[in-house]
């Protein structure tokens, strides 16, 4: 299937039906000095919605630690206490018992408006300024459905090879709690807009090695439902609430019984994010809070397997990849030792935090009959008609798997490479990869398909997953931890031009692999001086070009660096194993004599191989 830029993936519209500005968010962007040619304006959606706006109060926002640093400093803590954990690759199966688990993943669907309100969905503005009458249950408000959700809605359903139900209906759930204005959250129960998916995980994806050459995983169902508010806890008895995030159109995917290893179950959440993310329809991930998964655990004996399944326990809101196998490993041990001691497992809803080692019991798990289901009484069916669902599916472009593939055969990438290009920055890496690919082939013109070009592409496979990765591992430059990568493949802290130019020069042996880093710094720092606008200008006034030796000249060098170092050049002579350590440190010696900015470390060491082989060592020889 050709592949689809996600840039023109926004066309989602169906002969008019869809408006444009209620469909798809589009990111916020800031546009960085160093950019000459700005990228397009951001497309604002403005809401019909009369929304509230609640002036924020002067009191200090609440601290927000990011996930990833939390992860962190948990780990740190671990390992001053000594307790690295052990690996889990032998934890995976503890004898005498099967484990098995289920799924609910719940994901923000990436939609301007909320599900039932005009309200815009907001991730970062001042809390309570995105609120709509509807949102707070306001009497006389009424539930009006946006059919713009259910295109990134759709198209999460597709991915997961659902099949799509022409109709389905939204339910209440009952319950009480502060995060739910109206005591019940609108769901689908009864008739979900889809069924009967599956995905298959294969050995790349990180499954458990006992799931051999991979598992197939049912979807039972998927269904649309609003988000609750934000609860922000504060010192003393006190929560802040944010209603922003109240009604903003989510997606529960639950998965079959089909899970059996704790690795799998984190690969299968892993998976399906990316996937989410490769098709438009979540645009953030477990760490910005944009997915979270339950898990629903049991244990039977496995030495009956005609036994039913045992009794499921379910761990709610985890954020992130471990924090899934984690808990599954710490839930599957805690009900085989109630088992093992006489006791049985309740039905009950656990939580989990993180760097914990055990689950702890919230609350007995709420059945059917506590939520009181019953259809919306407001809310007219949902009927999805065939050519919409045909539409999308031709738009669907290519999925990570195939993208996957693309990048093993096309580029010879590791699949721990390609999938991490394809994985990082929600999907947001890949695009530029394509980008910088792009912009390299049309420098290399017409026979850029050609295998000799394979190794510049390869180049830029490794700049831009290891490269670029290492600029934000920096600790010393706080502010630029983040690349800032666009949804339609750019990056704000290294354009795209700039890195195919500088991938180009390097592949060319223009410039030396010193020079090309260096350059690649310089243009992430924005330290390139604004009278330069492209890299060629740096390279020109800077007179950074790699001027490089003639043959006779490393020729010449060689003999020079050998001069004096009998006993390294003896090495040479009926050697064991081919003495690489003295080579480098002769092609050393080479560098340190010669003008360093004209030498090329792989040309010295292969001319230094020669000089001993057929002159040096043959003279000791004699
Ligand atoms: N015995 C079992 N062991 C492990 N998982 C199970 C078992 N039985 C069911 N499951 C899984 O539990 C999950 C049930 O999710 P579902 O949304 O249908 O119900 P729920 O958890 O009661 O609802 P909610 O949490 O949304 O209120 C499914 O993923 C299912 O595969
Ligand atoms: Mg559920
Ligand atoms: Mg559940």
């Amino acid at each position: 299937m050709p592949r689809i830029r996600a840039a023109a993936l926004s066309r989602y519209l169906l002969h008019g039906q869809f408006s444009a500005r209620g469909c798809l968010r589009a990111q916020p962007r800031i546009l960085p000095p160093i950019l000459r040619n700005p990228l397009p304006a951001t497309t604002t959606c403005f809401s019909q919605a009369r929304a509230i706006h609640v002036e924020s109060n002067n009191a200090p926002l609440p601290v927000h630690v990011p996930l990833r640093k939390q992860l962190k400093d948990e780990a740190k803590k671990q390992k001053a206490l000594g307790k690295k954990k052990k690996k889990n690759a032998n934890n995976q199966v503890v004898d005498g018992w099967e484990l098995t688990v289920g799924i609910e993943i719940h994901a923000q669907l990436n939609t301007a408006k909320k599900l039932f309100s005009a309200a815009t969905t907001s991730f970062n503005d001042d809390p309570n300024s995105h609120v709509a009458y509807f949102d707070l249950a306001t009497p006389g408000s009424q539930p009006i459905f946006q059919k713009e959700t259910l295109i990134p809605a759709l198209r999460a359903a597709l991915a997961l090879n659902c099949d799509i139900q022409n109709t389905s209906r939204f339910d209440r759930k009952h319950y009480f709690h502060w995060d739910q204005p109206s005591g019940y959250q609108i769901t689908q129960y009864y008739e979900p807009f889809a069924r009967d998916g599956r995905i298959a995980l294969k050995p790349r994806d990180g499954v458990a090695a006992e799931d051999g050459d991979g598992v197939l995983v049912g979807i039972k169902q998927i269904q649309m439902e609003q988000d609750t508010a934000k609860t922000l806890a504060q010192p003393g008895d006190v929560h802040w609430i944010d209603f922003n995030r109240v009604g903003v159109p989510l997606i529960e995917i639950i998965t079959l019984p089909d899970i059996h290893y704790p690795a799998t179950a984190a690969a299968f959440v892993r998976k399906v994010q990316i996937l989410l993310n490769a098709v438009d329809a979540c645009v953030s991930g477990m760490e910005a809070g944009g997915l979270r998964a339950d898990v629903n655990v049991s244990v039977r004996r496995s030495d009956d397997p005609s036994a039913p399944l045992g009794q499921r326990t379910e761990i709610k809101n985890l954020s992130s990849f471990k924090a899934v196998e984690d808990a599954v490993i710490a839930e599957r041990d805690r009900q085989i030792s109630v088992l093992e001691s006489g006791g049985a497992v309740e039905s009950e809803t656990r939580g989990w935090s993180i760097g914990s080692t055990e689950t702890r019991r919230l609350r007995g798990k709420e059945g059917e009959v506590d939520y009181r289901y019953m259809p919306d009484p407001d809310l007219a069916p949902v009927i999805i008609g065939d050519d919409l669902v045909n539409h999308l599916r031709q738009g669907m472009g290519e999925l990570p798997d195939a993208e996957v593939d693309e990048l093993i055969q096309r580029f010879e990438l590791t699949p721990k490479d390609a999938l991490s290009l394809v994985a990082l920055d929600e999907g947001k890496r890949i695009e530029y990869f394509w980008n910088v690919i792009d912009l390299l082939a049309k420098r290399f013109g017409p026979s850029a398909k050609s295998p000799e070009y394979l190794p510049g592409y390869q180049l830029a496979a490794n700049w831009v997953l290891h490269e670029l990765g290492r600029l934000t591992s920096d600790r010393t430059e706080d502010a630029a931890q983040d690349l800032g990568f666009t949804e339609d493949g750019e990056c704000l802290r290294v354009p795209a031009q700039h890195l195919s130019d500088i991938l180009l020069y390097l592949y060319q042996r223009r410039i030396t692999a010193k020079v090309a880093k260096e350059l690649l710094w310089a243009v992430f720092r924005r330290r390139i001086p604004d009278e330069y606008p492209t890299i060629e200008a740096v390279l020109d006034e800077e007179n950074l070009w790699f001027n490089e030796l003639s043959e006779d000249e490393y020729v010449e060098l060689a003999y020079a660096a050998a001069e004096g170092q009998d006993e390294v050049v003896k090495q040479f002579v009926d050697y064991k194993h081919y003495p690489q350590g003295k080579l480098m440190f002769l092609v050393g010696q080479m560098i340190r004599l010669g003008a360093e900015e004209r030498i090329d470390p792989k040309a010295a060491e292969m001319v230094m191989k020669r000089v001993l082989k057929e002159n040096l060592v043959p003279a000791i020889k004699d």
